[in-house]
């Protein structure tokens, strides 16, 4: 099975060096100083308990590289629409993609009821270009629990306990494809599920609250946590996203101290806070603001939700100018 990691970041270098360890044929488009520090001395993982370099292919385009059973594309969600004309080439009738994404995917509507009934998701892919030119019948949802920072060129450091990856069908009564279940056998951290949109919600709850109280304070999670009264806004924000979850469908259980629990053992400056604090745009469409469209649509009241996102646009625009 031909894999490829399009982006070298966080995630994509996570995924590039565990699969390679574990004897997948995997490629990766990378660029920049990642790409030649990764051509140069390899890929190194740094974790809790491991420290591996691997060698990686890695490219500067799709450009001739043929097709590839599985893509996984690991930038960010702004960045998403943008490569689109380079996925293209790679993909054969059969091709799958999985996107690691934060946020409401790309794919989120397809063949589902109600007001967004199989339309795209306009903050993330507003185009539709993912929507019509990649398609939802390829999708692979693919949810990541892993806390990851690229920390020099070429080397990622994992700062989970655990880390575990969830991928399953974006569309619903579709089988859980062979390229999915192969990336299962081959890494013990991804589980597959017929039930994609749960996994979903249940990560994009975690997010909302840890990316709002992350950036608005420049904390991890952990220090969020040691604030009875943060814990207090970070609850609010779970129950509202719960409602806005609920709207089109999915019951996330409240199960307030597991991701309490995950807050507090969370060392980890989460990914926005890296992009906030590095200058780099924020994935604000994909993690709040479309959660607030649906919540909108819906007539779900979202107050805490909104208040954060308004403080957090203004601090990311004041910080930036
Ligand atoms: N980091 C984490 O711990 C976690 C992240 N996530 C999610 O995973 C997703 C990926 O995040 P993360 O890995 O942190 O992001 P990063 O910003 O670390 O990585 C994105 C990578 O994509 C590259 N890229 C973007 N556009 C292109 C392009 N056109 N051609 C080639 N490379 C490109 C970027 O290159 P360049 O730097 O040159 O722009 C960068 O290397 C996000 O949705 C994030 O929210 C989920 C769970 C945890
Ligand atoms: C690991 C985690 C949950 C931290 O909030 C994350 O998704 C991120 O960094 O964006």
């Amino acid at each position: 099975m031909r894999i490829l990691v399009f982006g070298a970041g966080a995630i994509g270098c996570h995924l590039t060096a565990r699969l390679i360890k574990a004897g997948a044929d995997v490629h990766l488009i990378a660029r920049g100083q990642q790409l030649d520090a990764i051509t140069d001395r390899g890929l190194r993982l740094i974790g809790p308990q491991e420290d591996f370099t691997v060698p990686v292919r890695a490219y500067p385009s799709t450009a001739g590289l043929g097709q590839f059973d599985l893509v996984i594309t690991a930038v960010k969600a702004y960045s998403l629409p943008h490569i689109v004309n380079d996925l293209l080439p790679v993909l054969g009738a059969h091709t799958q993609v999985a996107s690691a994404v934060n946020g409401v995917p790309w794919w989120y509507f397809a063949g589902q009821k109600g007001v967004f009934g199989n339309q795209p998701v306009k903050r993330v892919d507003p185009g539709g270009g993912l929507f019509h030119r990649v398609g939802a019948d390829r999708a692979l949802g693919c949810v990541v629990l892993s806390a990851n920072e690229l920390v020099a060129p070429g080397v990622v450091q994992n700062r989970s306990s655990s880390n575990s990856f969830v991928l399953g069908p974006a569309l619903e009564g579709l089988a859980v494809p062979a390229q999915a279940s192969q990336l299962a056998h081959w890494l013990p951290s991804v589980t597959v599920s017929e039930h994609i949109r749960a996994a979903v919600w249940h990560k994009l709850l975690l997010n909302m609250g840890s990316s709002l109280l992350g950036c608005l304070t420049h904390s991890t999670g952990s220090q969020v946590a040691q604030s009875p009264a943060l814990l207090g806004v970070f609850e609010a924000v779970m129950s509202e996203g719960s409602r806005v979850a609920a709207a089109v469908g999915v019951q996330v259980p409240p199960d307030l101290e597991s991701r309490l629990a995950r807050m507090r053992s969370n060392h980890h400056r989460c990914s926005m806070l890296q992009d906030l604090e590095a200058g780099r745009p924020l994935e604000l469409d994909s993690q709040l603001l479309a959660v607030q469209d649906i919540a909108r649509a819906y007539g779900v009241s979202t107050t805490t939700i909104d208040t954060l996102v308004a403080l957090l646009q203004f601090k990311a625009a004041a910080e930036t100018n």
